[in-house]
C-alpha cells in the first residue's frame, strides 16, 4: 500500500473511533470500542503526526457530554459519516493521480471491518441500515458535495475562467469529446472569456498562447492522464504511454520505419494506390459521389499497403466497410469514457465493450494475417517487430504492438479525412483550385513528374496543403500534457504543478492574433503574397511538438501531396448538388481525432 492509503485508513480509524458512540451501539460490543480506539490511538502515537489528534478526538467526546443538544445532531450516524467523508476527501487532495482502485479499496475494507462488527453483534437489518446502509449514502453524497466545493472555490484553478460545469468535473469534456465537439467549443470558451489560460477541467487548463508552447511541451514532458482512457487492457500505443522510459524505446522503432529510404519504397506504393483511385473516379467522372466515403476507402487502401503489406480492398469493394462505423463508435467512446479517468481505470476489471473490440479486432485481423505470412517484406510492421538497436528492447507483448499497428490505421485514416477536406476546400473555391491545376499543369509541360520527390517544392502546392493543415487538422484537440513538479510560467500566470494542459490546435491555428483571417481558406498567406495573413509561424503545429510530434509527418505530407495533385491534375472538382453546408458542419466531429460526414462532390475528366 502506498504512504497515503496508509495516510487515508489512518484518518479513517480516526474518523470510525468518533462515529462509534455516535451510532449508540457502545452498550452491544464494549470490546469493539476498545480494539478500534486502540488501533486509531496506536496507529496516531507510531505515525509521525503529533498527539493534538488524538487530543481533539477526547475534546469532542467531551464537548458533546456538555452540549446534549448538539450532541443529538452528531450522535446521529449520517453526521459522523459526513465527517468521514470531508476529512477522506481533504486527504485525497493531497494525493496526485489517486488510483481508483486503492481508494475502492480502502473503502470497502474500512466498510467491511464495520459491517462484520454489526454483524456480530447481530443487530437486526433495521439497526443495518439506519447504521451502515444509509450513512453510506451519506458518505457518497458528502464526498459529492465537499469535492464540488473544493472545486469550485478552493482549487488553484480557480483563479483561471471557464465553465463551471467543467471545473466541476470531467464529465463537461467527456460529454463534449463524446459529442465531437470539443475543440470548438474550447476555442469558443477563449473568445468568450478574451482569455488565453481557461480551466476546462477540474485540474485542467487549455492555454491558447504561442509563448507556451515550448513551455508545456519541454524536453522529454509528461503526458496527461487524458491518455490513459486509450491504453484499456494493456493496448497502449506510442502515443498513449506516459511513461518517459517506454516512449523513447517506442519512438526509436518507429522513427526507423521513416527513414528516407523507407520513405521512398512507400512513395512507390502510394502512387499503385493512387492510381486506383483515379480509376474509380474515372469510372463515375461527372457523377457526384460521396467523396468521405471514396477517399476513406483509398486512405485505408493505403494504410493496410504501408502497414502490413496487404490489400484491403476497399476500393474495389471488397473490403469490410463496417470498419469506418467502428473507428467512429470506438473514437467517440474513447473521447467519452477515456475522459473520465477514473471509471477508466475500472473498465479494464470488465470484459471489453463491444465497441472497443469491434474496432479492435479489425484491425488485429490485418497484423495476424501480416504475421502469417512472415518474412521480412518493407512495411512499416516490419520495423515494430524489429529490436531497439540501443535497449535490445522490442514490443514483445502481442497487445502493445495490436495497439501500435491500430495507432498507423487511425493515423493512415486521419490523413484520408485531411484529404477530404482539401478536396472540398478546392471545391468551394474554384480560382485556388484553379491556380494549382495551373501549377501542376506547368510541371509537368516542364519535364516535370507527379511523384513525392519531383513535386514535394511547387510552391502553390505546398501552401494549399498548410492551409489545409491549419484549418483542417485532423488532430484539433491538442495533446495534453503534465505540469512538472517545478510549475509553469505561462500567459502571465505561474501555472500549479500537476495540473493536466495542453495547447488548443484549433483554437491556437485559427487565432486571429497569429493568422489574420484565421478561420479563411487563403493558402496565398503561405507565398510571398501575402505573408502579413502569417503573424507569428511558430503558431502553425499541424504535427505537434515535443519529443511526441508526429514521425509519420512526411509519409503523410507526400501522401497528401501526391494525391491532391494527381487528382487535381486530372479532375475538376465541384461541389455537388446535394452537398450541404449545415450537414457538413453538423456531422463534422473532434472525438480528439476528427470524423467528417457526407461530403457530395462532382469529379469532371479534364481530358474528356
Ligand atoms: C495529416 C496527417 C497527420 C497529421 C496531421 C498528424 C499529426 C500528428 C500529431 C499532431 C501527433 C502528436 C499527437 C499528440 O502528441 O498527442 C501525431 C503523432 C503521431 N503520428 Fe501523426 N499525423 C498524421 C499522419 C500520420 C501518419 C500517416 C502516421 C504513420 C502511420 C503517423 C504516425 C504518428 C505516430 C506514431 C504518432 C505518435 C508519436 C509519439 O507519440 O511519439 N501520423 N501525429
Amino acid at each position: 500500500m502506498t504512504g497515503y492509503t496508509i495516510h487515508v485508513v489512518k484518518m479513517s480509524f480516526s474518523s470510525f473511533a468518533m462515529l462509534m458512540p455516535s451510532t449508540g451501539l457502545w452498550e452491544h460490543f464494549g470490546w469493539a470500542q476498545t480494539l478500534v480506539s486502540g488501533i486509531a490511538i496506536r496507529i496516531e502515537c507510531n505515525s509521525d503526526t503529533n498527539e493534538s489528534d488524538v487530543a481533539s478526538v477526547n475534546a469532542f467526546l467531551d464537548y458533546q457530554a456538555r452540549n446534549p443538544e448538539t450532541a443529538a445532531i452528531t450522535n446521529s450516524p449520517h453526521f459522523a459519516a459526513a465527517i468521514t467523508a470531508s476529512i477522506s476527501c481533504i486527504a485525497l487532495t493531497q494525493v496526485q493521480e489517486a488510483s481508483t482502485i486503492e481508494v475502492l479499496f480502502g473503502y470497502g475494507i474500512l466498510n467491511f471491518v464495520y459491517l462484520s462488527t454489526l454483524l456480530m453483534t447481530q443487530v437486526s437489518s433495521s439497526i443495518i441500515l439506519q447504521y451502515w446502509f444509509l450513512p453510506n449514502l451519506t458518505f457518497l453524497a458528502a464526498c459529492t458535495v465537499v469535492t464540488v466545493v473544493r472545486r469550485l472555490f478552493f482549487s488553484s484553478l480557480c483563479r483561471f475562467p471557464g465553465s463551471k460545469k467543467a471545473a466541476m468535473s470531467n464529465y463537461w469534456m467527456a460529454r463534449q469529446l463524446g459529442n465531437g465537439t470539443f475543440s470548438k467549443t474550447v476555442r469558443e470558451l477563449h473568445k468568450a472569456y478574451g482569455a488565453r489560460v481557461i480551466r476546462t477541467g477540474p485540474n485542467e487548463l487549455s492555454v491558447n498562447d504561442v509563448e507556451a508552447i515550448d513551455k508545456i511541451y519541454s524536453e522529454k514532458y509528461r503526458r496527461g492522464p487524458f491518455y490513459e482512457g486509450g491504453r484499456l487492457r494493456g493496448h497502449v500505443s506510442i502515443k498513449d504511454t506516459r511513461s518517459t522510459y517506454h516512449h523513447g524505446i517506442w519512438r526509436r522503432i518507429w522513427d526507423k520505419a521513416f527513414a528516407p529510404s523507407e520513405l521512398k519504397y512507400y512513395a512507390a506504393e502510394t502512387d499503385a494506390i493512387v492510381y486506383k483511385l483515379l480509376k474509380v473516379l474515372k469510372i463515375k467522372s461527372g457523377d457526384e459521389v460521396n467523396a468521405t466515403e471514396l477517399i476513406n476507402n483509398f486512405a485505408l487502401d493505403l494504410t493496410a499497403d504501408l502497414t502490413f503489406g496487404e490489400d484491403a480492398g476497399m476500393l474495389d469493394g471488397s473490403g469490410d466497410k463496417k470498419i469506418f462505423t467502428s473507428i467512429r463508435d470506438y473514437l467517440s467512446w474513447l473521447g467519452y469514457y477515456g475522459t473520465l479517468r477514473n471509471l477508466v481505470q475500472l473498465l479494464g476489471y470488465f470484459p471489453e465493450p463491444r465497441l472497443v473490440t469491434s474496432f479492435r479486432r479489425r484491425g488485429e485481423s490485418l497484423l495476424v494475417q501480416r504475421q502469417k505470412r512472415g518474412g521480412s517484406p518493407r512495411d512499416i510492421t516490419s520495423y515494430l517487430l524489429a529490436e531497439d538497436e540501443e535497449t535490445r528492447r522490442k514490443f514483445s507483448v502481442p497487445r502493445r504492438l495490436a495497439a501500435n499497428t491500430n495507432l498507423a490505421i487511425l493515423m493512415g485514416f486521419a490523413t484520408g479525412t485531411t484529404i477530404t477536406q482539401t478536396l472540398r476546400a478546392l471545391a468551394k473555391h474554384k480560382a485556388i483550385q484553379e491556380r494549382l491545376q495551373a501549377e501542376i499543369d506547368r510541371h509537368l509541360k516542364s519535364g516535370g513528374d507527379l511523384n513525392a520527390d519531383s513535386i514535394k517544392d511547387l510552391p502553390y502546392l505546398s501552401a494549399v496543403i498548410n492551409e489545409a493543415l491549419r484549418l483542417y487538422n485532423p488532430l484539433p484537440t491538442g495533446a495534453h500534457a503534465t505540469v512538472s513538479e517545478r510549475g509553469c510560467e505561462v500567459s502571465g500566470s505561474k501555472l500549479p504543478p500537476h495540473t493536466q494542459v495542453y495547447v488548443p490546435v484549433l483554437a491556437l491555428m485559427t487565432d486571429e492574433k497569429y493568422f489574420p483571417k484565421g478561420e479563411e481558406f487563403i493558402p496565398e498567406r503561405w507565398t510571398e503574397e501575402r505573408v502579413e495573413l502569417v503573424k507569428d509561424q511558430r503558431a502553425f503545429i499541424p504535427w505537434g511538438y515535443g519529443v511526441h510530434a508526429c514521425p509519420g509527418r512526411q509519409l503523410a505530407l507526400n501522401e497528401m501531396k501526391v494525391t491532391i495533385a494527381r487528382v487535381i491534375r486530372e479532375f475538376e472538382v465541384d461541389v455537388g448538388e446535394s452537398d450541404d453546408d449545415e450537414k457538413w458542419e453538423r456531422e463534422w466531429r473532434d472525438y480528439s481525432m476528427v470524423m467528417v460526414g457526407e461530403c457530395m462532390l462532382r469529379f469532371k475528366s479534364r481530358r474528356a
